[in-house]
């Protein structure tokens, strides 16, 4: 049975996968026995080797697939989603790409305004939003896209593997900025990636999965607190969380 609105403002769990399965309709099995939450205050990565389905799942989650067999609930209408590439229109500028969502939703030009305004000083993009596209370098476009969700104001935020495109130094700054924003915008995330470093320090639990059909193989919680301390990525603990979840992945792509 659905849930009322009051009912999906207090749920703590977001995101629901029960034994999920999903047949492409060219018959290929993507995902199988898919089990994940993602509850408030949590930001879940999922980590695993190409093709293992990873995008299914998050297209699951964002409703664009629907599960061949199990269940998958999503308990709120604010769903914010980021791609693995930036997905900007070239032709509008930052605050009209910014805004598009809000425009969407048939919001009026002053508030439309003002969400754009505040997604992009969020993202650190205050004073680039006269540019176009093209005038961006790619971590600037990363951060466009991500304004562009922030105007949802949402309380589940979905990334497909948004910085694998970038230099390693960029994909690091960009971290640290989705981590200041997860602990002051207060959204649960759902996090795809291929990095183990970037899973370990990303998250509050970490999720490998792996086969064909792709399944979750094993499930690490992150013992380092939030707001993250950006030096514990050089520390012992660190590197040692990191071998655990590479050494998952390894054993499950054998499997
Ligand atoms: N629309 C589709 N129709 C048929 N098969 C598909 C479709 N999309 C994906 N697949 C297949 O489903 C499997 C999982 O694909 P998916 O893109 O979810 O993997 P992934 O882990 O995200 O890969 P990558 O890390 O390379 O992006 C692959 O075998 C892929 O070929």
């Amino acid at each position: 049975m659905a849930m009322t609105d009051s009912e999906l403002a207090t749920t703590s769990t977001l995101l629901d996968f029960q034994n999920v399965q999903l047949t492409y309709p060219n018959g290929t099995i993507a995902l199988s026995g898919v089990d994940l939450t993602v509850k408030r205050g949590e930001f879940v990565t999922v980590v695993g080797p190409s093709g293992c389905g990873k995008s299914t799942l998050l297209r699951i989650a964002s409703g664009l697939e629907s599960s061949s067999e199990g269940i998958s609930t999503v308990n709120t209408k604010r769903v914010g989603y980021v791609f693995q590439d930036a997905t900007l229109l070239p032709w509008r500028n930052v605050r009209a790409n910014v805004e598009l969502l809000a425009e969407l939703q048939w919001e009026t030009q002053a508030v439309r305004r003002e969400k754009a305004q505040k997604a992009i000083d969020l993202v650190g993009l205050t004073g680039f939003e006269k540019h176009l596209p093209r005038q961006l370098s790619g971590g600037m476009r990363m951060r466009t896209s991500l304004a562009r969700s922030l105007t949802l104001d949402p309380e589940l935020f979905l990334f497909d593997e948004p910085f694998g495109a970038l230099d390693e130094i960029t994909r690091e700054y960009l971290n640290d900025e989705l981590l200041k924003l997860f602990v002051e915008q207060q959204f649960a995330g759902l996090f795809i990636t291929h990095s183990v470093s970037e899973a370990v320090y990303l998250s509050t639990k970490v999720m490998v999965m792996s086969g064909r059909p792709g399944r979750i193989v094993d499930t690490f919680d992150v013992p380092f607190p939030m707001p993250r301390d950006p030096d514990i990525r050089y520390t012992g603990e660190f590197a040692a969380l990191v071998g655990e979840v590479s050494h998952a992945l390894r054993e499950g792509h054998g499997a």
